[in-house]
């Protein structure tokens, strides 16, 4: 099995940038939405963005946003790819896809095989599938709460599209989760925090290590 890719999402400075690509992150996660602890103005963004200057690829993070936020944001902080964390629908992921000429991702909340079987619907439409741990009702926030979910839904799992695996990773517990489920992808924010938007660096550190001894 080759080494899973990484994302460190929720990077919300030139220190936490930085951390990211010194230890060789695949994709930074630039989160717009204003709930968020780790949410970015959009002059703040494209400073990074500017930062980051094609060293690894920004992933700008999205709850239901409407097209010309999404627009604006993509061109001012030079994102690679897009991530859809709300309710998209495959239609709506179809059309941003057509429209922005991006990759687009969409996370898929799960807490039940069934979710799993109803990621299907966006085969064609998502460019990659990220699998996340459900929000409990209401939350302020549908992810980066730092939430497991049983991995074991994905053991031996055929996916119908590229996918990769978020929720509640950790230094501490990425290889497990990587040798459970066989992700080519892990997206982790908020087990990589000394506080919530916090980066801490050591957990970069670690976090990578454990992806690639995994
Ligand atoms: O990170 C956030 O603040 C965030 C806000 C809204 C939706 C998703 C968010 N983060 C994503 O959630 C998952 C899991 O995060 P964690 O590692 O459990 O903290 C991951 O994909 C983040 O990109």
């Amino acid at each position: 099995m080759s080494t899973a890719r990484i994302k460190i999402c929720g990077v919300n400075t030139p220190a936490a940038l930085d951390a990211a690509v010194r230890h060789r992150a695949d994709y930074l996660g630039f989160v717009f939405f204003a709930k968020s602890p780790r949410n970015l103005a959009l002059r703040d963004a494209a400073a990074l963005g500017a930062r980051l200057s094609g060293r690894a690829s920004a992933v700008g993070l999205f709850v239901d946003a409407d097209d010309a936020t999404i627009a604006e944001a993509a061109s001012a902080a030079r994102l690679g790819a897009i991530q859809l964390h709300g309710k998209e629908s495959p239609e709506r992921v179809a059309a941003l896809r057509g429209q922005l000429g991006l990759p687009v991702w969409k996370a898929v909340s799960v807490s039940s095989r069934a979710d799993i079987d109803a990621a299907a619907r966006y085969a064609g439409a998502a460019d990659l599938v990220l699998f996340d741990a459900k929000a409990p009702k209401g939350a302020d926030l549908p992810g980066g709460l730092g939430l497991v979910f049983d991995w074991t839904l994905l053991a031996g799992y055929r996916a119908p599209f590229a996918w990769g695996l978020a929720g509640g990773l950790s230094p501490d517990n990425v290889a497990e989760a990587i040798r459970v489920t066989g992700a080519p992808l892990v997206d982790v924010s908020s087990g990589v925090e000394s506080a919530p938007g916090v980066k801490d660096e050591g957990r970069i550190a670690a976090f990578a290590s454990a992806v690639r001894a995994a």
